[in-house]
């Protein structure tokens, strides 16, 4: 597992060993990131990984039988001690927006806030209304708003009592996929623009990628990966990330040396060396833009799958039963079902791994 170093530096948020479950099973185990000040992370994975669970832990609603959670360096979460949840400073916005339908939007966002008189109340949820971008439907009510809309209130009134972390669980999963897209992007602007951090959990990768500067991908209640969009991507550390994190495939391999694989693509070489000897069986992946097409190569595969879509296609092609891979190309390089296309491999990076391990 790839974990960072929680040591010497000023993190706002530190996990440190998490474990936590229901009924005395532990259903997240061992759990280790950390997030620094303004940043925003991601809890990616497939259902029933244990991504609530851990939202549920940092937002106090549920107690830690490992580990430990610090923000601002407190400690707010160890076994046999919890926080209460309204007492961490963090907020949360729900997938279902969960605001009150008989209040107005002035209404729902103000709620939570103390200790102000009417007038002040009113402008400054006014100014949090302005930077979602809602200051003319301050009088509406939510049944009159639009999802989105909705989401942007229930994020308003997340941010209204100025919490130190925000909390944002599958937020846009109600939305359509267009506004989803829109949606997280602005989203991430507004928590930019006011340097608040925050956690997101999602199993739209696509979405994590777009919003987050650091995203944990988790299977079984682990943490495999925890990086940048970028190097989960093109340095994923295992098979599971490798293929839950982006389209491809394996396809198999020999090494003939530490950074170069020889296959039925032919020689590939990569920008890493491998500790195993020459001659050890691997499993290569291949991206669907690792694959280019070119009139003089001679490896000269069969289309035998083809996904319009648009402005590019995804071909399915077959060297031999046990080597199949994809190929994203632009939409006007179009091939039939059955035709050879001469292609190569063009990979900046060379991610293997031994067979049957
Ligand atoms: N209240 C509960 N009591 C008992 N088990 C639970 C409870 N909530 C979740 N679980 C179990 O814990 C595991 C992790 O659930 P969790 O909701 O954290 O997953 P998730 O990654 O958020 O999934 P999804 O993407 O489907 O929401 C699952 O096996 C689930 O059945």
């Amino acid at each position: 597992m790839s974990s960072p170093d929680t040591t010497a530096h000023n993190w706002l948020l530190e996990v440190n060993n998490l474990t936590c479950g229901y009924g005395g099973d532990a259903v997240v185990k061992d759990v280790n990131f950390a997030l620094s000040h303004g940043d925003i992370g991601c809890l990616l994975g497939p259902s029933g990984c244990g991504k609530s669970t851990i939202l549920r832990a940092l937002a106090g609603f549920l107690p830690l039988t490992g580990g430990e959670i610090r923000l601002q360096s407190q400690p707010i979460s160890l076994p046999g001690r919890t926080l209460a949840p309204e007492k961490r400073r963090i907020g949360m916005v729900f997938q279902d927006y969960a605001l009150f339908p008989h209040l107005s939007i002035v209404d729902n966002v103000g709620f939570g806030l103390r200790g102000l008189d009417k007038a002040d109340k009113r402008h400054k949820v006014m100014e949090l209304l302005h930077v979602v971008h809602l200051q003319d439907l301050a009088d509406n009510y939510p049944h009159e708003l639009s999802g989105g809309q909705q989401q942007r209130v229930a994020l308003a009134r997340a941010l209204a009592p100025e919490p130190t972390l925000i909390l944002l669980d599958e937020p846009f999963s109600n939305l359509d996929t267009d506004l989803r897209r829109r949606l997280s992007l602005d989203v991430r602007e507004i928590l930019k623009t006011l340097g608040i951090s925050a956690i997101l959990v999602t199993h739209d990768q696509q979405e994590a990628f777009a919003m987050c500067d650091q995203v944990a991908v988790l299977q079984n209640g682990r943490i495999q990966q925890w990086d940048v969009p970028y190097n989960l991507y093109h340095e994923p550390v295992n098979r599971f990330v490798a293929s839950f994190v982006g389209q491809g495939g394996f396809i198999p391999g020999k090494t003939v040396g530490p950074d170069i694989i020889e296959s039925e693509l032919g020689i590939i070489h990569g920008n890493r060396a491998y500790k195993w000897p020459s001659g050890t069986l691997v499993d290569v992946l291949i991206r669907p833009d690792d694959i280019v097409y070119d009139e003089a190569s001679d490896l000269r595969p069969k289309v035998v799958e083809k996904t319009f879509a648009g402005t590019s296609t995804l071909y399915r092609f077959r060297c031999s039963e046990d080597t199949e891979f994809e190929a994203l190309f632009r939409s006007h390089l179009d091939f039939h079902l059955g035709e050879t296309v001469p292609v190569r491999v063009e990979a900046d990076h060379l991610i293997a791994f031994e067979r049957n391990s």
